[in-house]
């Protein structure tokens, strides 16, 4: 059973009645809690479930959203931004949200989220505010740039992939001209990932592990490609910074000052937000303000904080606990996550076959 409910004065959204009376108990009962954790023996990163103690069906779950104050919906609901497809994608929001409360065991070791999204959609702006919470971050990004820094073996095989043409004349990769190339040439962006991508995976790596040695509970990796990379399978939760398309490339052009064209060409290497959305745990509706983010954010960490819990101290004490549950809970997770996956898909059908019969 559905009510709808007014939340601010801009944003309406479908909740069930339940979820809308105790949101926190509601939420509280209701959570997805993968984890991923570490142990001193092998140094694995080993995603670990919360033990089930109640599986709901999706449909009687409670949204993210309850819990935050973003915006917009109404607009997209009203066909204001982004016509079809934005209905399209915001029926996957809301169907992402509603099922991605699976349960799993609160004893994570170290939680370890990907957070993810779409090109200008916000990954970078919910980073520093996560790291004001003194949240650590591992930014793929970054060590994208590290790698191919004057020197390193990245650059050089870059210039014998590209030539030297690529080169700024101090030495350093003309990053606009290599973006002109890899994101209008598929085949050349896949010769830049393969050189690229080995490097940052294994120093990401190796920044997750000092992270866990300073014995940090919750570390967040921001990663593009995170599920295009197929790296969504090694962290413990995966958000997901989700914007329609449409703002998504107004905020690239205006931060960028890339054309249209540009713009389009660098969105269209990636897989749509929408389909990411899929793979979410979490989503940060990041339509609305700046300010609507930040709520969400002090939200998405008040959650980490108490996922995390205070049993991540064990994997010092006892290393082989999460050695012994780490593969079974690998595998375990991984099909319940295509469940899920293909129960959405097939629910998002149903919606259109509906809307379209
Ligand atoms: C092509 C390069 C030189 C362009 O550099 P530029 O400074 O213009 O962009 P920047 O690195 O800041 O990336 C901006 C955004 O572009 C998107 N993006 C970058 N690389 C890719 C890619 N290979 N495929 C799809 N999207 C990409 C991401 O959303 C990223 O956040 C650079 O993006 C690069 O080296 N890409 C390959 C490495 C990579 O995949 N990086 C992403 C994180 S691992
Ligand atoms: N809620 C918001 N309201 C207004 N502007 C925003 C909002 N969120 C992000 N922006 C702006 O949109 C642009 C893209 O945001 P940001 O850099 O955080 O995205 P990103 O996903 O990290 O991008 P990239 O994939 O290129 O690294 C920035 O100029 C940022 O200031």
């Amino acid at each position: 059973m559905l009510m709808r409910i007014q939340r601010s004065h801009q944003c309406m959204i479908n909740v069930p009645v339940r979820a809308a009376t105790e949101p926190h108990r509601f939420l509280q009962t209701n959570c997805t809690k993968p984890y991923t954790t570490l142990t001193t023996s092998t140094i694995l990163i080993i995603p670990v479930l919360k033990c089930p103690r109640s599986v709901k069906p999706a449909a009687d779950t409670a949204p993210e959203y309850l819990l935050s104050d973003h915006c917009r919906w109404h607009e997209c609901q009203s066909g204001q931004v982004g016509g079809e497809g934005a209905e399209r994608e915001l029926r996957t929001v809301r169907t992402s949200t509603y099922s991605s409360q699976t349960n799993a065991f609160r004893d994570p070791l170290m939680l370890v989220v990907g957070l993810t999204g779409g090109i200008a959609s916000g990954k970078s702006s919910v980073s520093r505010l996560l790291a004001a919470h003194q949240i650590p971050i591992i930014d793929a990004d970054i060590i994208a740039r590290e790698v191919v820094a004057p020197g390193t073996p990245g650059l050089t095989q870059i210039i014998s992939e590209f030539g030297g043409d690529v080169l700024q004349p101090n030495g350093t990769l003309d990053r606009l001209k290599l973006g002109q190339i890899v994101f209008s040439d598929e085949v050349k962006r896949r010769k830049l990932n393969a050189i690229v991508h080995p490097a940052v995976r294994k120093e990401m790596f190796w920044r997750v592990v000092r992270c866990w040695l300073k014995g940090e509970k919750v570390c967040v990796v921001d990663v593009p490609l995170l599920i295009e990379a197929g790296l969504w399978k090694f962290v413990g939760k995966v958000v997901v910074v989700y914007c329609s398309r449409e703002l998504q490339l107004q905020r690239l052009m205006d931060r960028d000052k890339f054309s249209r064209e540009d713009a389009l060409s660098r969105l269209n290497a990636q897989m749509s937000l929408a389909d990411k959305l899929d793979y979410a745990d979490q989503v940060v509706d990041n339509s609305g303000s700046m300010h609507d983010l930040e709520q969400q954010v002090n939200n998405l960490v008040a959650r980490f904080n108490k996922e995390a819990g205070w049993s991540w101290r064990v994997s010092w004490v006892i290393p082989p606990v999460g050695l012994m549950f780490g593969g079974f809970k690998l595998a375990w997770r991984q099909i319940k996550r295509a469940r899920r996956r293909s129960r959405r898909r097939a629910r998002s059908q149903d919606g259109g076959d509906a809307r379209g019969g």
